[in-house]
């Protein structure tokens, strides 16, 4: 090429040494390429060809579009044969590979089917919603995060005027100047960024506020089988720690997203107006000083996990020894496992060294490659400056820009994914908050008279929805609860007792039939009405972990002390309450875990009478009340029930509690056997007989127990 230049034929025509040049050499690599054996198959690949491309034809196209443009070509094109120019293609090709492969064509071969890994718009959108009352704020924070941005570019900015002046002492105001306006800006931007990130810190809280008191309340409006299925671990943790870890995320990596998308774009704007030249180097060079760290970091990594693996080996070696220790010692084998355990340290010992070898390669790797870069930066600024491109004091404020320009870009990269990725686990939140219960709409009626007549008309139900003979619980079941009447439930266990009580509290729903209240459907009942109206006491009656007033007075915390008393004491509450440290002052512990589980059944029967209920259900089937106070618990109840007419439904413990009810309804998996009064069930020698006769028999047993015990 060099001797094609000095050829008197090309010398007037050197486009055409440029580009025959060019092709010549593209043409021998190529060829190469394809026919030396030892080439690599990368070589013969697209990229190869690509790279190959760059390589020879950036000078021809850079020095023609210079022409095109009505530039100087002179220098660019006697010159571009130089060992220096060859050098600088090799630079370029590894930059444009580096953008290339990782930015460019990762960019276009995304097809339009590939979906963001997560869907953000809609729970972004939700967010949205929560900041709307602070609209006012989130402007405030956005112009603060700019001025402030603003206020941080006065110390590369000012230091480059101070060190022009330096050089030139021309205007000797200006060095004075040039402080004090850079001790303000810093000043003001640092006051700045304490007001934003105080008032955006405060109004993150409050939206966590606000969004955790919406999930909770969501979660308490789902009916009851969803409560079954879900566990309670995760829902909790759905209310807290998916909450804090988003607020969490939103606060504080949004918050550093928006300060250093704010500064890389002032960045980018001080450096273009210092020189558009030195940016573009800059940003030519950003891919470098990111990919080596990247790869070396990596390899570092992949020791860091074998040393972790290894030492875990170790770790095992030594948990195994001293848990079989006895085995050890009695084949005396004590130096065997010493050797083993030697061993494995000598292997973690290799890999540390090379993890230290790989820190620091990386280490160092990192702080050449940005070295590199400034050096870069330094020279070619050098010679603008020689050139009187730039004055001296520019260069000083682009090499500041530069070094908060790659931190910047780096962490918007890093920020911008663990926000959108926080924006997107918040759709998890949003689950709960969108999710429809499944529950018939709320009934209108409330009459002032209830007179509690309930009626199950061909009652089927599943709890699982399904309606084959295995899942059915309960099966045509049609029965009947007289008001002012007491009528007992009673069934082997499993029998779908309770499941009844649960159907008439609308916890679910029946499959097919109806259950109908003083005439109408059940659902057509106010549910706050409903739950006034009907006192549950269940078998797993649970206690709150708050004082026994507050246990009792639940859901009707207006109601007078006189009015508690009469109900403790109609449920033989009052007399042990009193005893107990603080009387209804006492803390009733975790689930009511400080009383014992009679107390607790009696408080809960308390609880049900405060509210003087026009429905009584006694589910005491599994009962922890003993049978003195199970009498006496009943013999009041029933004379209270009998004088304010209400409706009783018992589920007894004993057999014997049933013998009272006007009338009585046997089930028996799932379907009701037998109905009718005491005596007229003992004629019928029923299922009902036979679990009386099983009762006594037991009892009897019991006795003839504690007799011999005596004796
Ligand atoms: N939440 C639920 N989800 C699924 N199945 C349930 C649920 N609750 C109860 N069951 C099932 O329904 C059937 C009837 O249970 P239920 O508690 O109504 O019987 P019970 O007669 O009250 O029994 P016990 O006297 O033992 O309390 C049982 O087989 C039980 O396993």
């Amino acid at each position: 090429i060099r001797l094609a230049q000095f050829s008197p034929l090309l010398l007037p025509h050197p486009f055409i040494t440029l580009w025959g040049g060019a092709l010549i050499r593209a043409s021998f690599l190529i060829f190469f390429a394809f026919t030396y054996p030892g080439s690599l198959p990368w070589m013969r690949s697209f990229e190869g060809l690509q790279s190959v491309g760059v390589l020879c034809l950036h000078f021809p196209v850079y020095i023609s579009l210079l022409w095109a443009l009505g530039q100087s070509t002179v220098d660019e094109l006697w010159g571009w044969h130089s060992w220096e120019r060859v050098l600088q293609g090799y630079v370029v090709t590894v930059v444009a590979w580096l953008y290339w492969s990782r930015y460019v064509s990762s960019w276009l071969t995304r097809t339009p089917s590939q979906k963001p890994e997560v869907d953000t718009s809609t729970p972004l959108k939700r967010l949205l919603g929560y900041m709307r009352p602070y609209v006012g704020r989130f402007v405030a924070v956005l112009v603060l995060v700019f001025l402030s941005s603003y206020g941080e570019m006065a110390m590369p900015q000012y230091t480059g005027r101070v060190a022009d002046w330096i050089q030139n002492e021309e205007a000797p105001d200006a060095f004075t100047e040039a402080i004090t306006m850079m001790t303000l800006m810093t000043v003001v931007s640092a006051v700045l960024e304490f007001v934003c990130d105080l008032m955006y810190n405060v109004t993150m809280s409050l939206i966590h506020t606000a969004v955790q008191g919406a999930v909770f309340q969501a979660v308490l409006k789902q009916e009851i089988a969803f409560f079954d299925a879900a566990k309670t671990g995760e829902l909790v943790s759905r209310i807290t720690t998916d909450t804090n870890d988003m607020s969490e995320a939103l606060s504080e990596k949004l918050s550093l997203l928006m300060w250093y998308t704010a500064r890389f774009g002032f960045l980018v704007f001080f450096m273009v107006r210092q020189s558009w030249k030195m940016t573009l180097l800059t940003c030519m060079g950003l891919p470098i000083i990111w990919v080596i760290p990247k790869l070396t970091g990596h390899f570092h990594q992949t020791i860091a996990v074998k040393v972790q693996e290894s030492l875990a080996k170790a770790n095992q070696v030594a948990t195994e020894t001293f848990s079989n220790m006895k085995t050890v010692r009695s084949f005396a084998n004590e130096d065997g496992e010493t050797e083993r355990y030697r061993r494995q340290m000598e292997d973690t010992y290799a890999l540390n060294k090379k993890e230290s070898a790989a820190y620091a390669a990386s280490t160092w790797a990192n702080s050449m490659t940005t070295l590199a870069l400034k050096l870069c930066i330094l020279y070619y600024g050098g010679t603008l400056v020689t050139r009187g491109a730039v004055s001296s004091g520019d260069l000083v404020s682009f090499v500041l820009y530069e070094l908060q320009f790659a931190s910047s870009v780096e962490a918007v990269m890093r920020y911008y994914p663990e926000v959108k990725k926080a924006i997107g686990a918040s759709q998890k939140i949003f689950e709960y908050l969108d999710r429809k219960p499944q529950l018939p709409p709320d009934g209108k009626l409330e009459p002032e008279n209830l007179k509690g007549h309930i009626k199950f008309k061909n009652v089927t139900f599943s709890y699982s929805g399904k309606t084959d003979d295995k899942n059915l619980v309960l099966k045509d079941v049609s029965l009947e609860v007289k008001p002012g009447q007491i009528t007992a439930l009673v069934g082997l266990n499993r029998s779908g007792k309770s499941t009844c009580v649960k159907l008439l509290e609308r916890f679910y729903q029946p499959q097919s039939g109806e259950i109908l209240l003083d005439g109408q459907p059940l659902q057509s009942y106010k549910d706050q009405y409903l739950h006034d109206k009907i006192a549950v006491v269940s078998q797993d009656c649970v206690l709150f972990a708050r004082s026994v007033r507050e246990n009792i007075k639940y859901g009707c915390e207006d109601i007078s002390d006189e009015k508690m008393y009469r109900a403790a004491e109609l449920a033989s509450a009052h007399e042990f309450i009193m005893e107990l440290s603080k009387g209804y002052d006492t803390d009733a512990g975790e689930k009511g875990g400080q009383v014992s589980g009679g107390q607790k059944q009696r408080i809960s029967i308390a609880r049900a009478l405060i509210r003087k209920p026009k429905i009584l259900i006694l589910d005491t089937a599994t009962s922890d009340l003993d049978t003195e106070n199970e009498h006496r618990v009943y013999q009041a109840l029933l004379k209270e029930t009998a004088a304010e007419n209400c409706s009783v439904l018992l589920i007894p413990n004993k057999m014997s509690a049933a013998e009272k009810a006007n009338h009585i309804v046997v089930l028996n998996n799932g379907m009701v056997v037998e109905e009718g009064s005491h005596d007229e069930l003992m004629k019928k020698d029923g299922l009902y007989a036979e679990l009386v006769d099983k009762q006594n028999m037991s009892f009897q047993r019991n006795k003839e127990e504690e007799g011999n015990d005596i004796q």
